[in-house]
């Protein structure tokens, strides 16, 4: 409060300021803001060895990170004027992460950079010796972790590591933890003997689908069978008891010697043909793969800048760069018309990267790189193009045009004005993003859920005809009109990119039964509205496989059990919500519903849309009978430990 007093008085009666009060005002500053500012200086340096940092422009080394316990930058977590927290999800981040820097922050606590795309091994961790946990999932870091990586980090006690490609032992540092509460390795490629964790300490613990094998350490007996599914040959409790091992025979010694002897004969008759082979290679597609790389160069050249090709090769890459337009009226131009204009990044999905760029008379279209469409053949994806294509509806992005190539498509769409809604509930407020009000949050929901409810009449075929649908596929125009985008994509993707990473393949079917529904996009709406709601990133809460769901929406459901803590789960930075309690609280059980775990019990689509249809933008005489029904509308198992799935 003095604090910003004192900056008002130095802006409005600056030039009457004596020299002796701007002496004093500096020293104060320096004093009050002293350990913010080398935070600052820290943090701009950690983000000197990212790449693709785009989302930390508002990183300036002479602002400080926080006020108070408010950020100032985006992804800082403050306390009282310092950091404590890192949570840099979701912004496409490469490069490396200099922890060198972060073992200087004194107060450093959590660090979250969960959804990046890190790669390479995992950091050296244990130099951030107080740090309690730790959020690294949904990356690319590969390789083996040295077994004393995590020796001496006493307060560590949380790692996520799932869903990364980290191979080897785990290691036994991470078994001797003393606070260790939560540990997810699932989905890399784990190998060796599980260490023996101590007891009844591990309240998560996950590392299912990985190569471990062996006998299951006794203390980790209690903990779900689900939590070590997918590997390679574990046994023990809770899977099925290891069998004694047999004596083995000299027999048996003998005839596997036999084998090992004719399998080597074998694999040297093999060598000598194939080197007789060579002589007479078979010549790879060279034309594809060169215009493929030319392709790609004009478009690394034009993001940029403005670089037309007038070689003859860039001749040869106009010709084969045909897009096929959807549509029968519209601008009609090529892919050299797109690709003159200098062109910007928008971000890097799952699929690939998205680029805004801008045709001759000014307009700007959006081109999305997909590159993980490869099994589907030209035939196929061609009609699957155009039945998206005859989509029309004032909710949807239609698709303009495409363009297809074996290795990578290309898919042509307008540009939304407003970008996204992830964009506006996440982003940088101190950059200028509005954050919309709950008027416009709900005009929002209710758009989503015509433009799905669309989906569903018109893509009758599809399983889940949305499929991917997340914040940031609600594109917004001028108007905050939402437009769902990267929808009806399920048949088109490969199967195991789609498990990997689609949002209808995260829906708790999928985890307890390897299937989606017809439901699976009703449950990816009730978590979107949940995160239009709350304002928090669903990633954020993971949905773990031993038996404590941990999700946002059974975070919110403990929550506003009692409807009075309504206000604990809302988005603080929501405005406009006087005298709506009743009409948020009716969205929000609406959503909870969309989230039930068992999908007999989730209503149908067109169920939905009715209810949120009912939702107003503020209270009527109608909310005290809802009011008075409401607890009893959600039946979702409830955790009473829903604190290790909040970021603090
Ligand atoms: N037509 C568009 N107009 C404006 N912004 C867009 C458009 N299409 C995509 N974007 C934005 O560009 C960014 C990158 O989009 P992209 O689709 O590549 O990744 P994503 O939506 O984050 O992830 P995914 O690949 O899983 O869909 C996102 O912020 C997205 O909202």
């Amino acid at each position: 409060m003095l604090f910003s007093m004192m900056i008002k008085m130095s802006v409005k009666h600056n030039i009457f300021l004596s020299r002796v009060n701007v002496l004093v005002f500096v020293v104060f500053l320096n004093f009050i803001t002293s350990s913010a500012v080398s935070d600052a200086e820290i943090l701009v340096k950690f983000r000197q060895s990212l790449k693709n940092a785009g989302a930390l422009s508002s990183w300036e080394e002479n602002k400080s990170p926080c006020n108070g316990d408010h950020e100032i930058w985006n992804g800082v977590l403050c306390e009282q004027g310092t950091v404590w927290g890192l949570k840099l999800e979701n912004m496409g981040l490469k490069g490396v992460i200099d922890v060198e820097a972060l073992a200087q922050m004194p107060n450093l606590r959590t660090i979250s950079f969960m959804n990046n795309n890190f790669d390479g091994p995992l950091p050296d961790l244990h130099k951030i010796t107080a740090i309690k946990t730790i959020y690294l999932s949904n990356n690319k870091f590969s390789g083996e972790i040295p077994p004393a990586d995590f020796s001496g980090m006493s307060s560590l006690k949380k790692i996520y590591l799932a869903n990364n490609k980290l191979s080897g032992p785990i290691p036994e540092s991470l078994a001797a933890l003393p606070r260790l509460k939560e540990l997810t390795l699932e989905n890399n490629e784990f190998s060796g003997f599980i260490p023996s964790f101590p007891q009844d300490r591990l309240k998560v613990f996950n590392v299912s689908n990985n190569k471990l094998e062996g006998e299951i350490p006794n203390s980790l007996s209690g903990i779900d069978a689900s939590a070590f599914s997918g590997n390679k040959d574990l046994c023990g409790a809770p899977l099925k008891a290891c069998s004694a091992p047999s004596k083995v025979s000299i027999g048996a010694v003998v005839i596997v010697a036999l084998l090992v002897v004719v399998a080597i004969a074998a694999l040297v008759v093999v060598f000598i043909i194939l080197r007789r082979c060579k002589k007479s290679p078979q010549q790879p597609d060279e034309s594809t793969a060169a215009n493929l790389k030319r392709m790609e160069q004009g478009q690394a050249n034009n993001a940029n800048a403005s670089s037309p090709d007038h070689t003859g090769q860039g001749k040869k890459a106009e010709q084969s760069t045909k897009l096929t337009f959807l549509k029968e009226d519209g601008e009609k131009f090529d892919m050299p018309d797109l690709l003159k204009a200098s062109a910007e990044i928008l971000g890097s999905g799952v699929f690939g990267s998205t680029y805004k760029t801008s045709l001759n008379e000014g307009k700007m279209m959006v081109v999305k790189r997909f590159r993980h469409m490869n099994n589907v053949s030209k035939e196929e994806f061609n009609e699957h193009m155009r039945r998206l294509g005859r989509l029309n509806h004032e909710n949807l992005l239609p698709i303009v045009a495409f363009y297809y190539r074996k290795e990578e498509k290309l898919l042509v769409s307008d540009y939304a004005e407003n970008i996204s809604l992830a964009v506006h509930l996440h982003g940088n407020r101190s950059r200028g993003i509005p954050c919309p009000d709950w008027p416009t949050r709900l005009k929002i929901v209710k758009g989503v859920a015509k433009g799905l409810a669309y989906l569903y009449n018109e893509l009758p075929c599809l399983t889940a005809p949305h499929g991917h649908l997340k914040s940031s596929n609600v594109l917004l125009d001028a108007t905050f009109n939402p437009l769902l985008s990267d929808y009806g994509f399920i048949p088109i993707v490969n199967q195991e990119h789609a498990q990997e990473h689609m949002v209808a393949y995260k829906s708790p079917e999928y985890k307890h039964t390897g299937r989606i529904t017809k439901k699976t996009d009703v449950w990816s709406f009730g978590i979107l509205v949940l995160e239009v709601l709350t304002g928090r990133f669903p990633s954020n809460f993971l949905q773990q496989g031993n038996g404590t769901d941990t999700d946002l929406a059974t975070w919110v459901d403990s929550v506003v059990r009692d409807e009075s803590n309504l206000e604990l789960v809302l988005d603080r930075d929501m405005a406009g919500t006087g005298s709506s309690e009743g009409e948020i609280m009716k969205l929000l059980r609406v959503a909870l519903r969309c989230c039930e775990v068992d999908v007999e019990s989730r209503p149908e689509f067109k169920e939905v849309t009715a209810m949120v249809d009912e939702v107003k933008d503020k209270d009527d005489e109608f909310y005290s009978s809802y009011a008075s029904e409401g607890d009893t509308r959600s039946s979702r198992g409830l955790s009473d430990d829903f604190h290790h799935v909040t970021f603090k």
